[in-house]
């Protein structure tokens, strides 16, 4: 067989177990980002040793506020395909780790942090060095020596060894330490966002961002809103998808999507600080009634974090919006995070897109547009505050098979 599923495994049957965290106040789609960055981490040791990636379960996101309803310890398998994300590299959930490592251990813990002295203006240089930690550590030794720490809501996880990483650099820099340094079978990454992508954009990055393919009953609830409010589906939309991801490479400009407008605004803390490159509700507005005149659309599909009194504005000012409002019993099921992605898939499929400035919600709709085979100029398109003056639109980052 060939593909990346055949590709050898080095080293002895056993694995060596990798897993990560990200800062806590970290949004849904910037994590999806860090994935990337750790999977090419991952890629490199694999061409020295056997090694798979744990996948941190989900939860206590700062932005999944929706009352009532517990949301840690979530499996990946509940917003991604396993089998797909397999495909590109070895990886397992938490649950399996604990099952097969026999035990709540993670041996070696590194936090990584930047470097107290910073760097010199101009002399930009990789590297990564152990060194004492800069800030309170987030782990505490309980009276049996063992380390006791957030652990993604796992409550019985120990960690029996931490240290401070200070790293300047991509992911892969952090390769030699856990193929020398170190020889615990179990490693954890925590700050996992210090590290930057080996190669962003490239090859490698779009393999990893294509094999996160969103699991199938979520796309299956986004596929029926677009039939039923949207008068879109793939036949008619020109948007073929196939479950298998290394068989997928669409020519760019083959997608016509879906007869609607597809509107991603951000709002809670991206107007808390009042940043000048977000709308107000009046502008916004005003851009999408421009963007259905030229583009000859009737339907506007918006996805939005606004709260609940900026929706009552905005159905006065846009009462032909489109939305997905879940029932109590679908929020329950899908959760915010499956509510994200039942948004993102909606607004991938749309005839044109417009975004919200640095959003990472948007760039991850923007990618998924681009593996759908879309005109960029349907794609790369945001949302410009009034008092914007340079209103810069997003880059285009071409997919690479
Ligand atoms: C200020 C920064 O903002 C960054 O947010 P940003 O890139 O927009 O994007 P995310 O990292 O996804 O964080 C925003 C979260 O808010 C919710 N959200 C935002 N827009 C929508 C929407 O249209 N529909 C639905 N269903 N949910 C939405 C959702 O839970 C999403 O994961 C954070 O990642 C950073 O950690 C930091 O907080």
């Amino acid at each position: 067989e060939e593909g990346p599923r055949s590709a050898p495994r080095p080293g002895p049957a056993r694995p060596r177990y990798l897993l990560y965290d990200v800062n806590p106040p970290e949004g849904f789609n910037l994590r999806r980002d860090v994935y990337v960055r750790i999977a090419s981490l991952l890629k490199t040791l694999l061409k020295s040793e056997n090694w798979v990636l744990v996948l941190p379960p989900w939860g206590r996101l700062y932005h999944w506020q929706s009352p009532d309803i517990l949301q840690v310890r979530i499996p990946w398998s509940e917003f991604f395909d396993l089998p797909s994300l397999n495909r590109n590299i070895p990886v397992i959930e938490y649950e399996q780790f604990l099952a097969e490592s026999g035990g709540p251990f993670i041996e070696q813990i590194y936090v990584l942090q930047g470097y107290a002295e910073g760097w010199k203006e101009g002399t930009w240089e990789e590297k990564i060095d152990e060194r004492p930690c800069i800030d309170q550590l987030m782990y505490s030794k309980d009276k049996h020596e063992y380390y006791r720490g957030w652990f993604w809501g796992y409550e019985e996880t120990r960690g029996l060894n931490v240290s401070c990483l200070s790293v300047q650099g991509s992911a892969s820099i952090v390769a030699p330490i856990l193929l020398k340094n170190t020889s615990a079978q179990s490693v954890m990454l925590d700050r996992a966002e210090n590290l930057l992508h080996d190669h962003y954009g490239g090859k490698d990055y779009w393999n990893t961002r294509r094999s996160m393919v969103f699991a199938k009953h979520l796309r299956v609830v986004g596929d029926e809103f677009r039939k039923k409010y949207l008068q879109s589906t793939d036949e008619a939309d020109r948007t073929h998808y196939k479950e298998d991801w290394t068989q997928m490479k669409v020519k760019m400009g083959t997608a016509l999507g879906g007869p609607y407008l597809g509107v991603h605004l951000r709002r809670k803390d991206f107007i808390w600080g009042h940043r000048e490159d977000v709308p107000s509700l009046q502008g916004a507005v005003k851009k999408i009634r421009s963007l259905l005149d030229v583009h000859k659309l009737e339907k506007v599909f918006v996805a939005t974090d606004a709260v609940e009194e900026e929706i009552e504005l905005l159905k006065k000012l846009l009462p032909e919006m489109v939305r997905f409002e879940p029932s109590w019993e679908e929020l329950e099921l899908y959760k915010d995070g499956g509510l994200a992605v039942i948004d993102q898939w909606i607004c991938a499929h749309a005839r044109y897109f417009i975004g919200t400035s640095v959003s990472t919600f948007s760039f991850r709709i923007h990618e998924e547009r681009e593996i759908l085979g879309f005109d960029p100029k349907t794609t790369y398109n945001r949302f410009c505050g009034e008092k914007e003056k340079n209103c810069e639109q997003p880059t285009h980052w071409k997919i690479v098979y």
